[in-house]
């Protein structure tokens, strides 16, 4: 028996980080929403009880290191499941780029996996035991669009936002999450963005409300580390987007565009720049899918 599973890249319209905690994680206030550039993870089960793991791309890990791995492991541990699985990805989501490539696999996998070894979680126990894995699986479990909090665990589902186009460019570098969190000075931070704000944006799904209230602390982290991201940034203003925001810890940069005769502007004119550059759109308050 097999089963394929979307985990698709998730985006921040906002992150704030609030305080350093004592367990070395940040406690934070982010939206974040999934869009339609995703992985595809293929479940097959394996009557020996064996966990393996193939990847379309080579460099990332097939073992224990890998999340979707994690994931399976986990629960065969949790729920003492005698049957194993071999895990495919099918990776379309550019690696260590704050779209949460490996999360939503991991998100996937337990969601799939809830199916194929007939364990009968709900999403809320899926998202606590995506807890252990990663700060973003719970949110990937879900899908959609929700306010995270806590280290990002907390999640509360908010409506679609204003239907729009999303352009994503990663320049050619890989970014570690912990190196930008490990960098970043919470009592300097000046530029926290206005989360009640976007709150109201995604509400009444007011798209320009929702262009200014885009912001991330960590942004100002990783452009000092990387200033190809800030590069990235300008194109995408003077070629005419509404507006312009890294996504997690980058180096991911993604464009708003309402208006579909700019989206062509503005790829091309990236194009000629990074060759990361994908033209998607918002799930909105949709969520995971299962294939088949
Ligand atoms: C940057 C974001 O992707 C934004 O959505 C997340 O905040 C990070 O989520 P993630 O990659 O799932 O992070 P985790 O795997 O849980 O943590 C990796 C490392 O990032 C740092 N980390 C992560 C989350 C958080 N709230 N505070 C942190 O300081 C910690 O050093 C941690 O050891
Ligand atoms: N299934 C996976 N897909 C991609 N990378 C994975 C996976 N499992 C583990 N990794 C490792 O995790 C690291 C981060 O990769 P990932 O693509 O998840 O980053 P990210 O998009 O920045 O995530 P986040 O936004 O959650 O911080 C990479 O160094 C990679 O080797």
């Amino acid at each position: 028996m097999r089963i394929s599973v979307k985990a698709p890249a998730k985006i921040n319209l906002t992150l704030d980080v609030l305080a350093k905690r004592p367990d070395g994680y940040h406690e934070v206030e982010m939206v974040m929403t999934t869009v339609d550039l995703a992985d595809r993870v293929d479940m097959t089960l394996r009557e020996d009880g064996e966990i393996t793991l193939d990847c379309s791309a080579s460099f990332v890990p097939d073992d224990i290191r890998n999340h979707a791995y994690k994931a399976a492991t986990l629960m065969k541990e949790k729920f003492q499941v005698r049957q194993g699985v071999h895990l495919y990805i099918d990776k379309q989501i550019p690696v260590a780029a704050g779209l949460a490539g490996g999360s939503s696999d991991a998100a996937a996998t337990l969601r799939g996996l809830n199916q194929l070894w007939n364990l009968g979680l709900t999403r809320d126990e899926l998202a606590k035991i995506g807890a252990e894995i990663g700060s973003d699986v719970p949110f990937c479990v879900y899908g959609g669009t929700a306010l995270a909090t806590g280290r990002g665990e907390q999640i509360a589902h908010l409506g679609a936002p204003a239907p729009c186009w999303v352009i994503l460019a990663k320049p050619p570098i890989g970014v570690s999450t912990p190196d930008v969190y490990g960098n970043l000075r919470v009592a300097q931070i000046d530029n926290h963005p206005d989360t009640k704000q976007m709150l109201q944006a995604i509400a009444t799904q007011d798209f320009s409300l929702m262009c200014q209230s885009l912001g991330n602390v960590l942004e100002n982290v990783t452009l000092s580390l990387h200033p190809q991201v800030k590069q990235i940034k300008d194109l995408m203003i003077a070629s005419g987007a509404d507006g312009v925001l890294m996504s997690g810890s980058g180096p991911t940069v993604f464009a708003l565009v309402q208006k579909e005769a700019k989206v062509h502007r503005i790829y091309n004119a990236l194009r000629g720049f990074v060759k990361d550059v994908f033209v998607v759109r918002m799930l909105g308050a949709q969520d995971g899918e299962i294939l088949a």
